[in-house]
């Protein structure tokens, strides 16, 4: 059994939105195939995977470091001790030959991209769900298929004014959710208060909105907006100051007393580690949104996961960011409190599988063997066409 050969290309996945930080005018990602000799229902098993909005396709790195790894090491070193399925672990360990520890920049997310897609092919080679052998492997044997999504949206649209974005939410609200995000910090304050009182005024009882800054502010901006948001009873406020400034997130929690989340920006277990240990992080109140397809993938995700149990985290706090199929299957099969979604947005790769319904902010996550991706039509297409 072995890999024969790792595709990988760069997709658009661009839109005139803008977050506090960036633009997507110019957004990729990188979508990879790897193609087994493993063959199931008479063709070869191939997995796939991309990275999450965010972060830039990571062709260059896969090409020049991370694929040659993997095709260069000997077959049998990549497989498990029964020598029926490949070693996500053993695979990762190759990736990772000659790779100093530290600078977890945008070498974690192309390690993450083809993660994805050896545990897509992983579930394919054994025939089941990804989160059914999640479950069975690393959890407690029983996958809850029922996962909480909310819509991420709310972006800074050119010309969007207060109507179109209470349309834009009344969109979600009308396709199930009961969780809907805006963007904040892109705008003064006083027009982010308008904006979020827009949105509040359309909500019925029992939905929440959150607000996300990406990491935009400075210590005493984002005290200002924790006051000034503190008036609300919000679903959460993310990522208010730089990623890496836990001493910024730990003081706001003295200036903010509701539900905070953060990590989308922390790319390993040890960054991760960081933030449980300095940035004043509240386990009974606040959310983790590390995203295993820009930080090392799945395999480093187990490890986040140990570190969280080893400091009293439970699973369930965390909700990752991304929008993928890749953390519904770890939410459905290891517990976690739920998964990002954006309706409208880096399509095809966000999303379900077709026919799956949001109801009351949760899904049901279909029996499909590996993430589920050919359940997807347009997504397929798209790999199919990379893999071919
Ligand atoms: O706008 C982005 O970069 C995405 C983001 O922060 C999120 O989905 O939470
Ligand atoms: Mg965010």
């Amino acid at each position: 059994m072995k890999i024969v050969d790792i595709r990988e290309v760069a997709k658009p996945i661009k839109s005139n939105i803008r977050n506090a930080y960036i633009d997507f005018s110019k957004m990729t990602l990188s979508l990879v195939a790897v193609v087994t000799d493993v063959i199931r229902d008479g063709k070869p098993v191939i997995g796939y995977g991309f990275n999450s909005n965010g972060r830039y396709g990571q062709g260059s790195l896969i090409r020049e470091r991370f694929r040659p790894r993997l095709l260069e090491a000997a077959p049998e070193s990549l497989v498990n001790d029964a020598g029926d399925n490949l070693d996500p672990h053993r695979i990762w360990a190759t990736m990772m030959t000659n790779e100093k520890p530290g600078g977890h920049g945008e070498r974690s997310v192309a390690v993450g991209t083809i993660d994805m897609a050896v545990w897509d092919a992983v579930a394919k080679i054994a025939g089941k769900p990804l989160y059914q052998l999640l479950a069975e492997q690393y959890g407690n044997g029983t996958p809850g298929r029922r996962v909480f999504v909310y819509a991420a949206g709310g972006y800074y649209h050119p010309g969007q004014d207060l109507e179109a974005l209470k349309n834009e939410m009344r969109g979600y609200l009308e396709r199930g959710y009961k969780v809907v995000k805006k963007k904040i910090g892109g705008a003064p304050l006083a027009e982010d208060l308008r904006r979020i009182e827009a949105i509040l005024s359309i909500l019925p009882a029992g939905c929440k909105l959150a607000v996300d800054a990406n990491g935009r502010f400075d210590l005493p901006t984002a005290i200002q907006y924790a006051k000034a948001l503190s008036q609300y009873d919000l679903f959460w406020y993310e990522e208010a100051g730089d990623p890496l400034d836990y001493a910024l997130q730990a003081e706001l929690a003295n200036h903010y007393a509701g539900p905070m989340a953060t990590g989308e920006n922390l790319f390993s277990m040890q960054d991760a580690r960081n933030l449980i240990r300095y940035g004043g992080m509240r386990a009974d109140r606040d959310w983790l949104q590390f995203d295993c397809a820009l930080s090392y993938g799945l395999v480093e995700y187990l490890r986040t996961l140990e570190m969280l149990k080893d400091n009293g985290w439970s699973p369930a706090r965390c909700i990752p960011h991304g929008g993928h199929q890749m953390s519904l299957n770890i939410a459905a099969g290891l517990g976690l409190g739920g998964n990002e979604s954006y309706p409208d947005l880096f399509q095809p790769y966000g999303g379900f599988p077709d026919g799956v319904k949001v109801v009351d902010s949760y899904i049901e996550m279909p029996e499909l063997p590996g993430i589920g991706f050919e359940g997807k039509a347009d997504l397929i297409a798209e790999m199919r066409a990379l893999a071919s």
